[in-house]
């Protein structure tokens, strides 16, 4: 599945302006500018430590003790009615997590209680938001099926120690998707991932644009980008270096870090030569 050509009017579902945070005292966001559209999937991308996941953090309410933000995050809800994530208190911010902006984590199993079981997890969500008891098992049934996990009903007793890497990221996707948020943030998703199941979860996340969610998809990988994001926004020590059209951006990288990072992600060797003898490839 190719990603399509993003509809250059969508409403703006976050608009993040001058987004910085510190931590200890040290700035890792640094007038961050983005802004995600219903009906988009945009791929975060940058090296190791360029502050992805803080920025996901900080636009959630989830920053870690110590750590200090500053600007504005314009969230508008489905509804139409908007509010500066910035700014809200945080049992408000509570309620937009979940409906409103579903976040899986990079690190899968550390998101998930050890105490508690998979099915109790996603029932607990649902009710917190209050979804009836009745309809709980089957909305968490269905959400762990559409994040790629067959045969929902044996892991639905198991604790997260007893599952795998990646039946671990699917459920806490599951997880962030079970409210069928406005706005999904996913942070490495599919790292654990077997490239065929990847394919699958990232076909799933995308598909949710159809419906007019946005996606904000945080990834190392260049080809998952390219693949299945509208945008690209390329972070550099903690701003945006480059963003528009993902084909754009990364066949025609203008800035000279995305430069960099295009040339590194460059296939070498049998899959050079593989993708070389391949009449139509991805933009990569
Ligand atoms: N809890 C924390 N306490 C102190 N510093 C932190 C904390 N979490 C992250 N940092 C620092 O903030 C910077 C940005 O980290 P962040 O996790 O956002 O990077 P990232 O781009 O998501 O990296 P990766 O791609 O490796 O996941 C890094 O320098 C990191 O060391």
């Amino acid at each position: 599945m190719t990603a399509g050509a993003p509809a250059p009017d969508a409403a703006p579902v976050l608009d993040v302006s001058g987004l910085r945070v510190e931590v200890g005292g040290r700035s890792v966001v640094d007038g961050l500018d983005l802004v995600l559209r219903a009906g988009e999937a945009t791929a975060l991308v940058g090296r190791s430590g360029s502050g992805k996941s803080l920025t996901a953090r900080a636009l959630t309410g989830l920053l870690p003790e110590g750590a200090e933000r500053s600007g504005t995050a314009r969230f508008t809800s489905a509804d139409g009615t908007g509010a500066d994530l910035l700014a809200l208190p945080s049992g408000r911010m509570r309620a937009v997590r979940g409906p409103g902006i579903g976040y899986a984590f990079q690190e899968a199993q550390a998101s998930l209680n050890p105490t508690v079981t998979v099915g109790a997890h996603l029932k607990e969500t649902l009710k917190a938001h209050g979804v009836e008891r009745a309809a709980r098992r089957e909305r968490g049934l269905a959400a762990l099926r559409a994040a790629g996990l067959e045969a929902p009903e044996r892991l639905w007793h198991a604790h997260p120690f007893e599952l795998s890497g990646g039946q671990a990221q699917r459920v806490a996707l599951a997880l962030a998707c079970v409210l069928e948020p406005r706005l999904l943030i996913a942070d490495e998703v599919t790292s654990a991932l077997d490239p065929l199941t990847q394919a699958g979860v990232l076909d799933m996340l995308r598909a949710r644009t159809g419906a007019g969610g946005s996606l904000l998809l945080i990834t190392h990988d260049l080809a998952v980008a390219a693949r299945w994001a509208d945008r690209v926004a390329v972070l550099d020590g903690g701003r945006i270096a480059e963003s528009g059209p993902a084909g754009e951006v990364l066949r025609s990288p203008r800035h000279p870090f995305t430069q960099e990072l295009v040339r590194a992600a460059a296939p070498t060797g049998a899959a050079a030569a593989v993708a070389a003898s391949r009449t139509a490839g991805g933009v990569l």
